[in-house]
């Protein structure tokens, strides 16, 4: 796993441009280098702010939209285009506005979907999925995917593991969350080992009410305490903040901020 490292932008409008950016030059890098890429999307504000901000971006024409592979992090178990799922702030945002091809749009299952209504069936649906597309290489269960994005919630929650909850302890790769203490309180989600396999992992965090978190994911606390502390990528783990989130930050850490 990566240490990680944090990038401090003045804004969280700023942030999402440049998160947008950087993330339209590594999709690129990887096309070029394999021909195909993966990216996992994650809810929230920054997260769909990100992706506003690359469908507003001339350089998404860049992309080969139809040689991505997009996947979420988690998602709120609920009928299909309700506006809380995360599935419907990525399309409205950003995919409904590109070429993507539909078949490599990996969105979690629906509560009304063709799975049916168990959120712990439709966690090994998608489990199944995501097996299906890991390669050997992979060495694992889900693919390494290329870019993970996470939101961070003020109780320093990522994806949908949220402190001192059972998915914090479980090895499977998705896991069905009852009782999450943000509504809704059914969701899907990624298991940490899913969030490690992922060769870069970004942590995008905006306004003072995340600065705790943030600090606390970077001071070597338990990811059952502090579940962003446990989201590291093979190669990269980088937290893209405001200046707002990053008012806490411990000292010593490697610190980069816009003007
Ligand atoms: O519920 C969720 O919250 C987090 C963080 O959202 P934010 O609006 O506070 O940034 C998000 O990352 C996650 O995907 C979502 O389901």
């Amino acid at each position: 796993m990566s240490a990680p490292s944090v990038l401090v932008h003045r804004d969280q409008e700023l942030l999402a441009k440049a998160a947008a950016a950087r993330l339209v030059t590594r999709i690129v890098d990887v096309q070029a280098a394999r021909g195909s890429a993966s990216i996992v999307l994650t809810g929230g504000g920054v997260g769909t702010a990100v992706l506003a901000e690359l469908a507003a971006t001339g350089a998404r024409d860049a992309v080969d939209w139809r040689n991505l592979d997009i996947w979420w992090g988690d998602e709120r178990f609920l009928p299909a285009g309700d506006p809380e799922r995360n599935e419907t702030g990525a399309r409205e945002a950003l995919l409904d506005h590109v070429g993507v091809d539909p078949a490599r749009v990996h969105a979690m299952p629906a509560l009304d979907g063709p799975g049916g209504d168990d959120p712990e069936a439709a966690a090994a649906r998608y489990a199944a999925e995501l097996r299906a597309a890991a390669r050997p290489e992979d060495h694992g269960p889900v693919p390494s995917f290329d870019v993970l994005m996470l939101g961070v919630g003020p109780d320093a929650h990522v994806a949908s593991l949220f402190p001192e909850m059972p998915a914090l302890h479980d090895e499977r790769p998705v896991v069905a969350v009852r009782g999450a203490p943000k509504p809704p309180p059914t969701r899907l989600s990624l298991t940490l080992p899913s969030i490690r396999a992922a060769r870069e992992v970004w942590l995008l965090a905006a306004g003072s009410a995340k600065a705790r978190a943030v600090r606390l994911g970077l001071s070597g606390a338990g990811p059952v305490q502090v579940p962003v502390a446990g989201a590291q990528g093979r190669q990269r783990t980088l937290y893209l903040l405001d200046r707002a989130a990053a008012a806490e930050l411990p000292p010593g850490l490697e610190r980069i901020a816009s003007p």
